[in-house]
């Protein structure tokens, strides 16, 4: 290289220099906020800092502003990172992971979403991810969603007990390296919880169909009875008697 190529070298790298040490100040900064944030929200209360809906929103905002080399995926695992660490810094949560036909692939979706600060545990099936989150005051679980699933697993959720509270990965579009489609269940979250759709336990004989407007998100027939995860876009249930055991912001 000759002095001129060094010399320019130099200065990118030190432009390099000059942003990272701006984005590492703001992140320090960023801390800061969150001792505030800390007071002022009582989050001892519900025992979770978790706020999809919120969550959703910075997310949304995220990709609109996105340009550049940088890929959107790499954008958002920074972000998820940052807030999932920020969330664990206000109130401590362990990530129940079910760890059946995708363990490797849940494995990642995992940590993409809440980096290496939030601890993860291993379940065996989709119902010990709930009961384990039921168990706790403000951990986090993430199922995988099958579409034909071995158990009804969803049919504990609801009421004072586990909810729904977000679909992943939350960019859809299907050019992100987390293909996994998944589901995050939480301890109720009151009005922090994000229900633009609303998910639904519907159960009959197998013979109520259901409109087009609604999507069923796995189903399980066992005993002429069929019991089906669904999702839906207004607030009305599905059918008659469905159930309310969730719901989720959508990109
Ligand atoms: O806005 C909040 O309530 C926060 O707790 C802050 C924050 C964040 O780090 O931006 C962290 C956790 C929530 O899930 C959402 C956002």
């Amino acid at each position: 290289m000759n002095d001129a190529t060094l010399d320019q070298l130099a200065e990118i790298r030190h432009e390099i220099d000059r942003i990272d040490e701006a984005m590492h100040l703001l992140l320090m900064e960023r801390g800061a906020v969150i001792d505030r944030l800390v007071a002022v929200k009582r989050t001892s209360e519900t025992g979770s800092a978790f706020r999809p809906g919120r969550e959703a929103e910075m997310m949304r905002r995220l990709a609109a502003r996105h340009q550049g080399r940088l890929p959107l995926a790499t954008a958002e695992h920074l972000w998820r990172t940052i807030i999932a660490t920020f969330t664990h810094v206000q109130a401590p949560f362990t990530l129940h992971v079910e760890q059946g036909a995708d363990a490797l692939a849940m494995h990642d979706l995992a940590r993409f979403h809440v980096g290496f600060d939030v601890p993860l545990s291993g379940c065996s099936t989709a119902s010990r991810v709930v009961e384990a989150v039921g168990r706790s005051t403000g951990d986090l679980g993430l199922v995988r969603l099958d579409a034909a699933p071995a158990v009804a697993w969803w049919e504990t959720l609801g009421g004072d007990g586990p909810q729904i509270m977000a679909r992943l990965p939350f960019f859809s579009g299907g050019e992100g390296p987390i293909a996994v489609p998944a589901l995050v269940v939480a301890r109720p979250l009151g009005s922090a919880g994000a229900l633009e759709t609303r998910v639904w336990a519907v159960s009959d004989d197998g013979d109520v169909e259901l409109g087009s407007e609604h999507e069923t998100l796995a189903a399980v027939t066992r005993n002429a009875r069929r019991a089906r995860l669904v999702a839906t876009k207004g607030d009305a249930p599905p059918s008659p008697g469905a159930v309310l055991v969730g719901g989720y912001a959508r990109a």
